[in-house]
């Protein structure tokens, strides 16, 4: 599948913090009402995404109804946000909290509804507070990909980064003693 996304050559390695999930475990939700990983998000993906060998991740994730966007296939949208949500579970493991700032998704095929679609994720590499993620969309094998994805994440300081606006939060009454000096 055809993708554009020009990949640095000068990438350093990273490795595995030795907390983060087993291969086999689920990485975690980063907030309990995240639209995409959320167990408490009342809409939204509920994605649970596991830890696979190496640096890399993957998630199932069955295309209901409500998902919809041409007649009987995913929404593009969805399937970034998919995307989005499962490269962003390789950050957690190296151990760092990190934000999307560049996302990048070509569409090979259609993803028909009633489907159950496979994300899986790696790390390319790392430069500097640059996290650099691909990830493949499949139906089970993973050299026919639907959609391929690139992402770049920056490490953050969580509390100095969302500080102006948990408040917003629909969990703020747990973020707020964390967040209170
Ligand atoms: C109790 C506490 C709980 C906290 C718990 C936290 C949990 C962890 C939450 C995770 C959540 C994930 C959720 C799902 C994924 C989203 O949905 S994330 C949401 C969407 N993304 C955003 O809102 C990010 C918005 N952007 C920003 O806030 C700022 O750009 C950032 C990320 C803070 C970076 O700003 P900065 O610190 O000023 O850094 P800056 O120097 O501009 O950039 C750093 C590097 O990135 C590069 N860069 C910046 N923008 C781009 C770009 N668009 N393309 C390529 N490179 C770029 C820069 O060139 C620079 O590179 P180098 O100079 O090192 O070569």
């Amino acid at each position: 599948m055809r993708s554009e996304f020009v990949v640095p050559t000068d990438l350093d390695t990273a490795t595995r913090h030795p907390r983060a999930a087993a291969p086999g475990e689920p990485v975690g939700e980063h907030n309990p009402v995240c639209y995409g990983c959320g167990s408490r998000a009342p809409h939204g993906l509920n994605l649970r995404t596991i830890a696979g060998d190496g640096l890399t991740v993957w998630a199932d994730m069955a295309v209901t109804p409500w998902m919809e966007g041409g007649p009987g296939v995913i929404h593009g949208g969805i399937l970034s946000t998919a995307f989005d949500e499962v490269m962003g579970a390789i950050p957690k493991l190296l151990g760092a909290n990190a934000v999307t700032v560049h996302l990048e998704i070509d569409y090979g095929k259609p993803v028909s509804v009633g489907s159950t679609v496979r994300l899986h994720a790696e790390l390319l590499g790392v430069q500097r507070r640059k996290i650099f993620t691909k990830a493949v969309a499949h139906l089970g094998d993973p050299n026919d990909s639907l959609a391929i994805a690139h992402a770049v994440f920056v490490t953050i300081k969580g509390r100095e980064h969302f500080s102006d606006y948990v408040e917003n939060s629909r969990a703020a009454d747990e973020y707020r003693p964390h967040f209170t000096p």
